[in-house]
């Protein structure tokens, strides 16, 4: 059956209608490409396809550069050049806030691209293929793995370790008892931290050799069971073995080298470059205001370059990790005294501001991809001039937005940015403030 692709969809599939009217979802097109599809499963209200043929292709149609493409679930565009991609996310989280919000499309002001297109991720998440040790990600589709020797989003120096640790003698009498490995940058020293999940409490001499072995390693943790991974090894790791990130000397002008420290398996963004350019855009909403809450503070990403502006902040996190991080990286940038950090759930913060009929000019909120619902009772009450809501989930963006707006909020500026190429997913930026 031959089609048209109308457009990209959140999730990264391709549009386009059957000849009796029907919606067809298919992986792996471009809008405006005629493509012959193959039906692959029909359900009430749309049907599922692939592509057999494209029998025209689009001009921005292009070889995708990793051999898993397609089979691994992790990319769903690398079959588009990047300015394509870039469009295609654009229109695509426009008509989601349309279409879940009711928010007006020329109200985004556009998509910042990433200023690299690969090698962009400063951490990778394996999956560890039991009696093997292999590592690999899930199937696109599937709970199967794709075993991975190399995956192009991820920095090069994640890459040497990933093709290296199946081959460790240490690995392979650990791995039958390992779970999930994760491999993560400190890009300040240019080294990796490597942090497995395992059943069993494993010998620390193994655990030592891995850190040895590998090549550019900072060090080792593992992670059996409670709050925090067991680490680092070896155990005079700089900084209890934290990754190191850098921060504009600008935003903290009384630090000589301001940093971020980071305990590997604490939350960071993937791809620092579009971090430091969301870190950009909101500072200049926190001027002229004393006081900022931010309820997903994680290890202080958001809240830290505000604090040198403001009089006092909070922020909270539900990881014990991330803040005892958000705490060191305080002290070690001279903020103590003007910023502090609780392990208390947003919801907690916000019932106990509003209890003690305390308010905050500006707050934070930057949730995991199921949002802030259950926020928006006493947010309102609460934040008497400003909100930054950073999200990684359009559809639960819209929901909120839309909430805030009946609450009285209107937004100032709403724009996206690509944090994740050659993925349908994006990281959101909106500011509200009081209408
Ligand atoms: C997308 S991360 C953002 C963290 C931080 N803003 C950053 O940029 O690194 C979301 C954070 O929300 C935290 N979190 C999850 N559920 C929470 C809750 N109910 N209350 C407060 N924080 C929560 C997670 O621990 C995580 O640190």
């Amino acid at each position: 059956m031959r089609v048209t692709v109308e457009k990209i969809v959140f999730g990264g599939e391709g549009l386009a209608r059957l000849p009796d009217g029907r919606v067809l979802f298919v992986p792996g097109v471009i809008p405006g490409e005629e493509i012959k599809v193959r039906i692959v499963k029909e359900f009430k209200d749309y049907v599922q396809g692939e592509v057999e043929e494209v029998i025209i292709p689009s001009s921005a149609r292009v070889e995708p550069s990793c051999p898993y493409y397609g089979t691994c679930g992790g990319c769903q565009l690398q079959h588009m050049d990047y300015p394509t991609q870039t469009s295609v996310k654009l229109e695509m989280f426009k008509e989601t806030l349309r279409r879940l919000g009711n928010l007006p499309e020329n109200l985004v002001e556009g998509l910042v691209p990433s200023p690299i297109p690969f090698r962009y991720r400063n951490r990778l998440r394996f999956h560890v293929e039991p009696g093997t040790g292999q590592l690999g990600f899930v199937k696109r589709k599937s709970h199967d793995l794709v075993i991975t020797k190399q995956c192009l989003l991820g920095h090069e120096k994640l890459n040497r370790v990933l093709e290296a640790l199946p081959e460790i003698p240490a690995w392979k009498r650990l791995q039958g008892f390992a779970k999930r490995v994760k491999l993560e940058l400190s890009p300040v020293e240019g080294l990796v931290t490597i942090l497995f999940w395992i059943t069993v409490k494993p010998e620390v001499q193994d655990v030592e050799e891995l850190a040895r072995e590998l090549p550019d390693t900072k060090c080792v943790f593992y992670w059996v069971r409670g709050p925090k991974p067991e680490g680092p090894f070896p155990k005079d790791a700089p900084h209890s073995g934290r990754r190191l990130f850098p921060v504009p000397q600008a935003y903290f002008p009384q630090t000589e080298k301001p940093l971020y420290l980071v305990r590997p398996g604490v939350f960071t963004q993937a791809n620092w470059e579009i971090n430091l350019k969301i870190m950009e855009t909101i500072r200049p909403f926190a001027e002229g205001l004393d006081r900022a809450l931010d309820l997903h503070s994680g290890m202080g990403n958001f809240l830290l370059p505000l604090v040198p502006l403001l009089k006092e902040a909070l922020g909270v996190d539900t990881d014990v990790g991330a803040i005892e991080d958000a705490q060191y990286t305080t002290e070690y940038l001279g903020l103590s005294g003007k910023v502090r950090f609780e392990r208390v759930s947003a919801t907690e913060a916000l019932i106990e501001t509003w209890k003690a009929a305390e308010t905050y000019p500006l707050i934070i909120l930057d949730p995991p991809r199921g949002g802030c619902r259950e926020l928006m009772r006493y947010l309102p009450e609460v934040a008497t001039e400003r909100i930054l809501y950073i999200s990684c989930d359009p559809p639960t963006l819209a929901r909120d937005l839309k909430l805030l707006l009946q609450a009285g909020f209107e937004i100032e500026r709403i724009l996206a940015f690509d944090m994740f190429p050659q993925t349908y997913h994006l990281e959101a930026l909106a500011v509200l403030r009081r209408a």
